[in-house]
């Protein structure tokens, strides 16, 4: 929306902000800029948004309609803002983000709101800045700070913008006004100083080594993901070309950038975020029908790794926080981990009134007391998988705790229900699934039992937003949405050992893919008792197997016993020095190939008769991730997860999935449902054994129905009533 409006003659104002077209807001801009340029009364032009802010930047939904090659026309505007012959001003308030700050760019002068911040984040967007930003950016602030800027999409705040030198004045008071006093002042004054597009690039003695260092730390924390790259390379051109051939590089990146499929997954990620934050039950509860109850003190219960992590989040949050262990060795050991944890959370964060304060016993208490959790509003147990001990603690908390507490659970597989019947409030009760480490990792899947109440599900999903995290509302079952798909992916890693592979080879073949870690080196760093407690649990392994069981064999279906074994000879992961690699010490984080482990292997295979063959890249990750992404199909059938986006919501922000691949269902719309079924019916041919490669009934439904598009995946799920 622009407005040309004459109120402060001989200042003309164009006020503008996010439309749905952009196209229509560099019309506008055009025709303003183009007005008051001809407007003999008119000396200067301040550019502002409307209702507090400058722009948030283009509508990402119409970046899906430009076509590489398409003439940015925002660009041209920019162009013709920089040339203007009268002095243009922006005032920045709110925000002005990716095309808004390219912008302000353009103009003269930039003032902006102490409150106001700006940033690029396209790169986050799997783009650049394509209107000039790359160009314009490091002319203003010098090639380090620009390229800071541009490749990791940060916002900052005015303050520091005017340290930068991105911003030319701070207001406290009414930003508009002093923008257009500050055109009236400069009105008449030459502009060739003030136009990036005739600066120099400040030089620089090593300018090399910095743009070559860039390079490098982009490539390094990308994994295969091209924008920070083509940022770099972005801004490279800006410090070696004209600027007019600056912005011709910049241009073909953008245009390559566009049409590399990256982007798109990106701008998908970004919305199914959003999405995932609007849960709808299939009973028709959502935001709408229930609202989050005010949290002023919670209670966290058992300050293990899990435990330590949520009170040090809601610590940082400033929430109240009473946390409570069962003796007094392990309440201080706990009390001096989590503090040590809030300090190094502290030192990060530059502003002294958002810091945590570990030392205020007005937010943080320590107790062995249970009866101190009487008056906690909400209660996040965080002690071992323990079905016992879960269900007693929720017993005593269901006695304990005022009538309105919400009762949640820290469980990674366990059932929701069973542990709600412990208590005389099931409808209070639900599942809050943090990842490790809790105070880093961005995810809560929360966990609806069957007779969660929605209020419930919306405290959770409030409390979730409050302590910065992504909740993402699923239904109930054995490992819920994240670890229900884990393990057939986790169990072809291993079956892949068995056939032939090096732990080595299946890490690299899905660290190429993009993956944080390879499944190996994860389950090392998660510790692999964890996972054989919970066999032991269910009778897969352990004294409650049935004598006689076959090694290899569970039922008609294929086991591998390898993960039981290591752990029978103390290997345990990063924590005992050995796991599926070996480290220098127990704790150490470097992953080296353990010899061992490979004579191990060797005689594992002999005394099994499975002869080693070479498997290559392509049957490791088609194995590992359709059948993850199989399961992920049968998930969404049972109604477990309400639809494609919150899963790939799911193993983006809790599992390490390459963002710039979308998420497993995403991935599996690019490669189309057709060639991923076509291969796990092969695979299950060859693994007659395996249940989990047989393709799922409904994905088989999806591709028969033509392989319809993500969006509409839903409408034809088969379940006859959704968990959620
Ligand atoms: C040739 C090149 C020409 C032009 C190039 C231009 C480049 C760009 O400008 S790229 C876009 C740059 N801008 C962004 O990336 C901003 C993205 N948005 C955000 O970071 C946040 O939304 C926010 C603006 C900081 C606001 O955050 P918050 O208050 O937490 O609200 P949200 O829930 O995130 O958003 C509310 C609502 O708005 C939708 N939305 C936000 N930004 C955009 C956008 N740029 N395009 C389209 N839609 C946007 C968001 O999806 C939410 O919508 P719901 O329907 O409510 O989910």
């Amino acid at each position: 929306v622009l407005n040309y409006a004459s109120v402060h003659p001989p200042v003309h104002l164009l006020r503008y902000t996010v439309v749905q077209d952009i196209s229509a807001v560099v019309r506008a801009l055009e025709q303003g800029v183009k007005k008051a340029d001809v407007d003999p009364a008119v000396k200067a032009v301040v550019i502002c948004g409307t209702n507090g802010t400058f722009s948030a930047g283009a509508d990402i939904r119409g970046f899906s309609s430009i076509q590489a090659g398409d003439r940015p026309s925002l660009a041209s505007v920019i162009d013709l803002i920089e040339r203007s012959e009268k002095p243009v001003v922006a005032a920045i308030e709110g925000m002005a983000l990716g095309g808004a700050l390219e912008v302000a760019l353009g103009c003269h002068y930039r003032v902006a709101h102490a409150q106001a911040w700006v940033g690029l984040p396209e790169v986050t967007l799997g783009l650049l800045p394509g209107a000039g930003g790359t160009q314009r950016l490091p002319r203003l602030i010098g090639v380090p700070a620009a390229l800071d800027l541009i490749t990791t999409g940060k916002h900052v705040l005015a303050a520091e913008a005017l340290k930068l030198g991105i911003i030319d004045e701070i207001m406290e008071e009414n930003t508009i006004d002093a923008a257009i006093h500050l055109a009236n002042k400069v009105s008449g004054q030459p502009l060739n100083s003030r136009r990036l597009s005739l600066k120099q690039v400040q030089s620089l003695p090593n300018m090399d080594a910095i743009l070559s260092e860039a390079l490098v730390k982009v490539k390094k924390q990308a994994r295969g993901c091209l924008s920070p790259e083509m940022c770099v390379q972005a801004v490279k051109a800006s410090v070696q070309l004209p600027f007019t051939e600056g912005i011709r590089k910049e241009r073909e990146l953008f245009n390559l950038l566009l049409s590399s499929g990256q982007a798109k997954a990106l701008q998908y990620v970004f919305f199914a975020q959003r999405a995932a934050q609007k849960w709808t039950t299939s009973s028709g509860a959502s935001w709408k029908t229930a609202s989050a109850q005010p949290i002023r003190k919670v209670a966290v219960i058992g300050l293990g790794t899990m435990g330590r992590g949520i009170v040090t989040s809601l610590v940082k949050a400033k929430m109240s926080v009473v946390a409570l262990e069962q003796d007094q060795k392990q309440l201080e050991v706990g009390a001096r981990a989590v503090t040590s944890l809030l300090e190094r959370e502290a030192s990060k964060m530059p502003w002294i009134g958002q810091r945590p304060d570990a030392c205020d016993p007005a937010l943080l208490q320590f107790t062995l007391d249970f009866s101190v959790l009487q008056d906690a509003d909400l209660v996040i147990e965080a002690v071992f998988e323990d079905m016992a001990l879960k269900k007693e603690i929720f017993h005593k908390l269901s006695a304990i705790c005022k009538p309105g507490s919400f009762l949640c659970t820290n469980t990674s597989a366990l059932d929701i229900d069973e542990i709600a019947s412990a208590t005389s409030r099931p409808h209070q009760v639900i599942g809050t699934h943090f990842f490790s480490p809790a105070h880093v990792m961005k995810l809560v899947e929360i966990i609806h039992g069957r007779h969660t109440s929605p209020i419930t599900i919306a405290t959770a999903m409030g409390l979730a937003k409050t302590i910065g995290k992504i909740g993402v509302v699923v239904g109930n079952c054995f490992g819920f949405v994240g670890n229900r798909m884990m393990a057939p992916y986790a169990e072809q890693a291993v079956f892949l050992l068995e056939e032939g592979c090096k732990p080595k080879e299946v890490d690299q073949a899905l660290e190429g893919f993009g993956f944080n870690l390879g499944p190996f080196r994860m389950l090392d760093l998660a510790g692999l008792d964890v996972g054989w407690r919970s066999r032991k649990g269910q009778g897969l392994t352990g004294p409650k197997l049935a004598p006689g069981t076959p090694a290899r064999l569970r039922g008609r279906r294929r086991y591998s016993p390898l993960p039981d074994l290591l752990c029978e000879n103390g290997r345990y992961g990063q924590k005992t020095g050995r796991g599926w690699y070996q480290y220098e010490k127990p704790g150490a984080r470097i992953a080296n190939p353990d010899p061992w482990l490979h004579n191990f292997l060797i005689r594992y295979r002999d005394a099994h008769h499975i002869k080693a063959r070479f498997i290559d890249e392509e049957e490791i990750l088609e194995r590992c991730l359709y059948t993850l992404i199989n399961e992920g199909f049968q998930i969404l059938d049972d109604g477990i997860a309400s639809d494609p986006e919150d899963i790939d919501v799911i193993y983006i922000y809790g599992y390490g999935w390459p963002k710039h691949r979308g998420g497993p269902m995403f991935y599996a719309s690019t490669i189309g449902l057709p060639r991923i079924l076509a291969k796990l019916q092969k695979y299950s041919e060859a693994h007659p054994d395996i249940p989990r490669m047989q393709p799922s009934a409904f994905l088989k439904k999806l591709v028969f129905l033509g392989n319809p598009p993500l969006k509409e995946w839903m409408s034809h799920a088969g379940h006859q009533s959704s968990k959620l």
